[in-house]
């Protein structure tokens, strides 16, 4: 746990729309820092006036009902409610103090700092080692084999996959488990160092043993990168995650220390949510 970011009691939390922000002390943790955000597709609005500070190298997780805005909001992270054109946004998406929304910010440099592990594994249909050497050449971060070599080996080890796959990193990537693919997907997303990796219902497609997998591996990838996850899961999110928000109709109900709002939840309707009298 990020001991400089402090737990909000509930006279601390903030009414919805409030911006959940943190003491000054707690500033240089910040990644990403969104204000007044809001998001329509067509006239639905599904994001209404969120303000929320992620902090680095912590694992956040979104929760909430079907349909209350949780994706929507992790696609505006990495930008990838730009390809639907239905959608408009008003207000900051900032990232290590970059409006992400800016006109000169390049979209493509914008994914390789936020990678994206979505609920169903998705490997190129390459091989292995392909899948995982692509978008470091694309970006031009290696160029000697030798590099390149030693690259794949270390996403493949930083994802838990170097021994299972070792010696047939020539095979496809879609030979491999439904969990040994989404170990290759998340290794996929490390390859180019982002700073943030966004997880949208990463194991929700897995079997018990795998999803397991992938918690331990969530613990170990925050060492190093800014996690936030989506999940409906309530006890992986207890599991997993430092910091939690509850989402509901769009807004953010509660957002607080995992541990503080799964046992003294600040707001009913959040008790009522991972109690699970609805959703
Ligand atoms: N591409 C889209 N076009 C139009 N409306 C959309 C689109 N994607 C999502 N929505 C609508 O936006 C709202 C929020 O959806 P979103 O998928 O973000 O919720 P969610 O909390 O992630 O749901 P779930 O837990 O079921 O995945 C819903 O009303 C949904 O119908």
């Amino acid at each position: 746990m990020n001991s400089q970011a402090p737990v909000m009691t509930e006279q601390e939390t903030p009414s919805v729309g409030q911006p959940y922000t943190r003491n000054e002390q707690a500033c240089h943790d910040l990644s990403i820092r969104v204000r007044d955000l809001n998001l329509w597709y067509s006239k639905n609005q599904a994001l209404k006036n969120l303000s929320i500070d992620l902090f680095q190298k912590n694992v956040t997780a979104l929760i909430g009902p079907s349909g209350c805005g949780k994706s929507t909001f992790l696609r505006c992270l990495n930008r990838m409610n730009d390809l639907i054109p239905s959608v408009r946004t008003e207000g900051l998406v900032e990232m290590d103090g970059l409006d992400i929304n800016a006109q000169k910010m390049d979209e493509i440099a914008l994914r390789r700092r936020v990678g994206m592990v979505f609920q169903k594994p998705n490997p190129f249909p390459k091989s292995i080692f392909e899948n995982i050497a692509y978008a470091p050449r694309m970006h031009d971060m290696v160029s000697r084999k030798v590099d390149q070599d030693e690259l794949v080996e270390r996403a493949l080890r930083d994802a838990g996959l170097w021994n299972e796959v070792k010696d047939k990193l020539q095979e496809p990537g879609t030979s491999l488990s439904g969990g040994q693919q989404q170990r290759l997907c998340i290794a996929r997303a490390i390859a180019v160092q982002p700073d943030v990796i966004l997880m949208d219902e990463p194991t929700s497609a897995l079997d018990p043993i795998s999803t397991a997998t992938i918690e331990d591996l969530m613990d170990k990838l925050k060492e190093q990168f800014t996690i936030v996850t989506v999940t409906h899961n309530m006890q992986q999110a207890a599991r997993v995650a430092d910091y939690t928000a509850f989402f509901h109709l769009g807004e953010i109900i509660e957002y607080n220390d995992t541990k503080v709002m799964f046992s003294t939840p600040a707001k009913k309707k959040t008790e009522d949510y991972i109690s699970g009298r609805y959703g």
